[in-house]
């Protein structure tokens, strides 16, 4: 048994250590263990240029020796990392409202790196999440047992430890490639393996790590990390569940959920939108999505709305749609081949969601966070037809109990509800508007960065120490 558990944990260690020997050595005045290793770290991309990456976000061609050279407490451009994973369209959503907004609040100071480094950096599972998302969320009652069964901080930490110990190499070099000054993960999966490779790396002290969780209610608890510098909580419910997780109460603060400043500090003047996109100017009109993926009954709710905006008596319509499908070509395809009785777009993956959404009189989507809180900010009425059990059965009450919205399944029930906002019922529609937009936090995402540099410029001198001179796998060796 003792070598069976030995020869495990030497394989556990040969695989973060590499095939050569290692050694541990537990100093005799009781101080953490060093790791001794006589293997050379492979590093990823080492001469890519920033500039080559996939992401549209603002990365630099600097000289990397260079930044290495730099003087301690000198001035420089300081790199922020955010990890984040298309599992859903919030998290890119949220990473580039960040991004956007540090690009805005502070110009120059920080060059902002959008990564999923598990994606670029690691191999199976963490490589493909997206795929294994899409397929359990589709299989509702799969995702549903994984959300739960995972709850529990021993389940979950023991499946995060045993894929840190596996990938810890392969995420160091993910991290490290951008030296990043503070971390931020906008993933419930990015907290704990990135903090126990820092904690591993020694350099917990240079370089900061914060969470911006983007679920507004019932979030997964891997979300909470009691390692973390901040955790930044979009609602007080959220807040409330960081504390009864470990969190302190110095770590936590509650400043919304990040959109991107194109919603929060754009000026949008509904008619000029409508012609811009080429919209009936005078029909008040219904938008309909389901995420970034399209998912939800949209086909079912789109059909349901014809009958209900269309006036039978008078044979004309009383209002118009806008569906945007995100990235499911085959609801955009098979909504385009219908002849439709009322004005309808329909649209794929739309990058000025802001434009969209500023046209229309309310939404009906799932219950997406990103998609909630950018309908506030809005102010548009909102139906929420579904929700992904588990991080989105929350965002129900949140919605309904502050009068933003209504929820049902039904897609005719849907449709007979917008039918009344746009004919019988128009005042409950303004005073729902009224009630998204007082629940609208627009100002959130500059609060955050504000607070981001607050907490950098905080740092004590070890911060100012540059990589080459702190201890990691990479410089030890
Ligand atoms: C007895 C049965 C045991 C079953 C469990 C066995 C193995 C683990 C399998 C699956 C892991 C499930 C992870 C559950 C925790 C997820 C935390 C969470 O909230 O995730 C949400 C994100 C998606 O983001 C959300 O998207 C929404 C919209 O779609 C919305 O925007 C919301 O705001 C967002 O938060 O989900 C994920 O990212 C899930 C990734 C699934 C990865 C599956 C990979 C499976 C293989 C191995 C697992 C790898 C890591 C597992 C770590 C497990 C510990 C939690
Ligand atoms: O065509 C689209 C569809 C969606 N989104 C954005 O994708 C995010 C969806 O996030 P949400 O949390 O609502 O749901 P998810 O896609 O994660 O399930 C929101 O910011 C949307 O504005 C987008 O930019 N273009």
């Amino acid at each position: 048994m003792t070598t069976t558990v030995a020869s495990i944990t030497e394989k556990v260690l040969e695989r973060v250590y590499g095939n050569s020997k290692f050694t541990l050595s537990v100093s005799n005045n009781g101080e953490k263990p060093h790791r001794h290793t006589h293997h050379h770290i492979h590093k990823h991309c080492h001469t890519k240029s920033y500039n080559d990456s996939d992401d549209d976000v603002c990365y630099s061609d600097e000289d990397e020796s260079a930044m290495e050279l730099v003087q301690i407490g000198a001035e420089k451009t300081k790199n922020v990392l955010i990890l984040m994973s298309d599992t859903g369209g919030g998290h890119r959503a949220s990473a580039e409202a960040i991004s956007d907004a540090f690009k805005i609040q502070f110009g120059d100071k920080y060059r902002v790196i959008v990564k999923d480094v598990w994606k670029e950096y690691t191999g199976w599972p963490l490589n493909d999440m997206e795929r294994s998302y899409k397929f359990m969320v589709k299989h509702v009652q799969l995702w549903k047992v994984a959300f739960h069964s995972t709850s529990p901080k021993w389940i979950h930490s023991c499946y995060l430890a045993a894929i840190a110990a596996y990938y810890a190499k392969e995420v160091e070099a993910g991290l490290m490639e951008y030296k990043p000054e503070i971390i931020i993960s906008v993933h419930p999966l990015m907290q704990h393996i990135p903090l126990w490779v820092l904690k591993w790396q020694e350099l917990q002290k240079r370089v900061l790590f914060v969470t911006v969780i983007t679920d507004l209610n019932t979030c997964h608890p891997t979300w909470f990390h009691p390692g973390v510098n901040r955790c930044y909580c979009p609602s007080q419910e959220v807040a409330k569940r960081a504390l009864v997780d470990g969190l302190d109460e110095s770590q936590v603060r509650v400043f919304g959920l990040p959109v991107r400043p194109s919603f929060a500090r754009a000026v949008l003047v509904k008619d000029d939108l409508r012609k811009e996109l080429e919209m009936d100017r005078d029909l008040r009109a219904v938008l309909l999505m389901g995420g970034g993926e399209g998912m939800g009954p949209v086909k079912e709710t789109a059909k349901a709305l014809e009958e209900y905006l269309y006036d039978r008596e008078n044979k004309k319509p009383i209002g118009q749609m806008v569906v945007i499908c995100g990235r499911n070509k085959k609801l955009a395809s098979s909504l385009e081949a219908i002849e439709w009785k009322i004005p309808v777009k329909v649209r794929g993956f739309e990058t000025l969601m802001e434009k969209w959404m500023g046209a229309c009189d309310c939404i009906i989507t799932k219950a997406g966070p990103g998609t909630i809180a950018e309908s506030l900010i809005r102010s548009l009425p909102i139906i929420l037809n579904d929700y992904i059990p588990g991080q989105e059965k929350g965002n129900v009450p949140y919605v309904v109990e502050n009068g933003a919205g209504v929820f049902t399944r039904s897609p005719k029930e849907t449709a007979r509800i917008v039918g009344e906002w746009f004919s019988t019922k128009t005042d409950e529609l303004e005073r729902t508007s009224d009630n998204a937009r007082k629940l609208a936090q627009p100002e959130a995402v500059f609060d955050i960065v504000k607070d981001m540099d607050e907490l950098l410029e905080q740092r004590g001198p070890l911060a100012n120490v540059s990589y080459t001179l702190t201890s990691s796998f990479a410089s030890l060796v």
